[in-house]
């Protein structure tokens, strides 16, 4: 089993492994489509675009309507109106995954600093946090276009590294995409591969994670916090 003890930080990934958004991303998408007259797209076909940030889950479905590669002019008139409704759906149908408030909870009062890693827009990452309180949870949140780099690219990761002054070996990704493996790998830092959240339908355990978890509060057991922890 692998061995975490040394970890003393963890960055989360936000769409896929706290909050299900696939509801109100694809919501936004289709909203989208559909002022460009164009197919609307379904949930399922909208969560195998998710993962490279905002633009690219439109270049994505904007491929797919129109069945050609989009222009970068197409693309960039459409960017402000996926912003525009996603901005109006952003938590109505999206949701929680089990567990998630419960373990944050136990990995704060073990004394873990916590961190976001997301590649969503950082103007919709703070809401979304706060309209699932979470957002207390960690001191470091990191969007898609907060630095000049996006995972899988290490850069996100390496900047917690600094702003924490931790070694490689004290900071833990977690994550349900290969783009979290990937960025956790370039880092030289050990990752968590969830089980549950969209990987472009891959199985995460392909990307070697150190740990391959079905559900968030398996992150418990493998950083040996429980309930116990909690009261002392
Ligand atoms: O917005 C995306 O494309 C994915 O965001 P994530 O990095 O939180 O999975």
């Amino acid at each position: 089993m692998a061995d975490f003890r040394q970890i003393k930080a963890i960055a989360f990934d936000l769409d896929g492994t706290l909050i299900d958004s696939v509801p109100d991303l694809a919501a936004a998408v289709n909203a989208t489509l559909q002022e460009l007259d164009l197919p609307l797209t379904t949930a399922e076909q909208a969560r195998s675009w998710v993962g490279n940030g905002a633009e690219m889950l439109m270049r994505r479905a904007l491929s797919f309507a129109l069945g050609t590669d989009v222009s970068e002019a197409k693309l960039a008139a459409s960017m402000p109106r996926f912003m525009h409704f996603y901005k109006q759906h952003l938590q109505q149908h999206s949701r929680l995954y089990d567990d998630v408030i419960l373990v944050l909870k136990q990995l704060s009062a073990a004394g873990f600093k916590l961190a976001v890693v997301t590649n969503k827009p950082y103007e919709f990452t703070i809401p979304l946090l706060k309209a699932f309180k979470l957002d207390s949870y960690f001191s470091i949140v990191l969007g898609g276009d907060s630095l000049a780099k996006m995972k899988p690219d290490p850069l996100p990761l390496a900047h917690i590294l600094q702003q924490w002054q931790l070694t490689p070996a004290q900071l833990l990704m977690v994550g349900d995409s290969k783009n979290d493996i990937l960025a956790a790998k370039a880092a030289g830092i050990a990752s968590i591969g969830l089980t549950y959240g969209y990987n472009y339908g891959e199985d995460i355990a392909l990307s070697s994670p150190a740990a391959v978890c079905e559900q968030f509060n398996e992150i418990s057991a493998l950083m040996n916090v429980t309930a116990e922890s909690m009261e002392q």
